[in-house]
């Protein structure tokens, strides 16, 4: 299986305070990871690192064999934890702004997802609660055909019966061929998707094992493997 993700030895400074300490990862393709760990432990930093939005003081990161610069921009699809859209936008214009700047973005798939989720193309962007507006972050992310997707935090505000749909909609609309890297703190009702799981704790990397081996060789899921591990904080 080829690899789409290759942290080695990243460190991240600002000023003082180390938010990455050594970090080395792989990621396959069409995996669906989990980042996970308490507050502050570089899961932000990671993921805009690897999307080119900050750079590490020291290490190497690569997505599809290239180093992070304008070539992998073009197949990392980022959600971040805050909006990415303008208050003067309706749902219509968040999606046009995103069909403009990116070329593999899927007219299709982003209908599709438009009524999945149930927006309105007509609603003003900052009149939708922070549900919605995930909703829609996360239509924007998927309707792009990349390697990579980095998922910030996705459905944290989404009410809980409907959070169930989309996590099925997540695994149904990326595509075999690119992976997931994923942040979250609902490890009970997202743990389900993951096929791997990355532990980070004050920025050092704990463990990158797959779920499945942490099922057979620790007899428990990732909800408890987390409350084990993280106990003392
Ligand atoms: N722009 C910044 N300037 C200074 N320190 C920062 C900055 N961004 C992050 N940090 C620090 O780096 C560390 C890691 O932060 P980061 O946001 O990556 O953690 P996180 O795991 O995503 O946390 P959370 O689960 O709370 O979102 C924290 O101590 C944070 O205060």
């Amino acid at each position: 299986m080829s690899v789409v993700l290759e942290v080695r030895d990243v460190h991240k400074k600002y000023w003082r305070k180390k938010a990455l300490d050594g970090v080395s990862i792989t990621v396959e393709r069409g995996k669906i990871v989990g980042l996970l760990g308490s507050n502050g432990s570089g899961k932000t930093t990671l993921m805009k690192l690897i999307a080119g939005l900050a750079q590490p003081s020291s290490g190497t990161i690569r997505v599809a064999g290239a180093s992070v610069g304008c070539e992998t921009k073009r197949v990392v699809s980022y959600m971040p934890d805050v909006p990415l859209t303008e208050s003067w936008m309706r749902v219509k214009d968040a999606i046009a702004f995103q069909r403009d700047f990116y070329t593999d973005f899927d007219d299709a798939k982003a209908s599709e997802m438009i009524e999945f989720m149930k927006l309105n193309k007509h609603d003003r962007v900052n009149g939708l609660s922070k549900g919605m507006q995930e909703r829609l972050q996360l239509t924007m992310a998927l309707s792009r055909n990349a390697s990579l997707y980095l998922f910030d935090e996705p459905i944290g505000g989404v009410d809980p019966v409907a959070r169930g749909k989309i996590l099925d909609a997540i695994v149904e609309y990326y595509s075999p061929e690119s992976s997931i890297i994923l942040t979250t703190h609902l490890l009970k009702d997202i743990e389900r998707i993951f096929d791997e799981v990355i532990l980070l704790k004050e920025g050092r990397l704990l463990m990158q094992e797959e779920v499945e081996t942490i099922r057979m060789r620790r007899g428990i899921g990732v909800d408890e493997l987390f409350k084990e591990v993280y106990a003392e904080c």
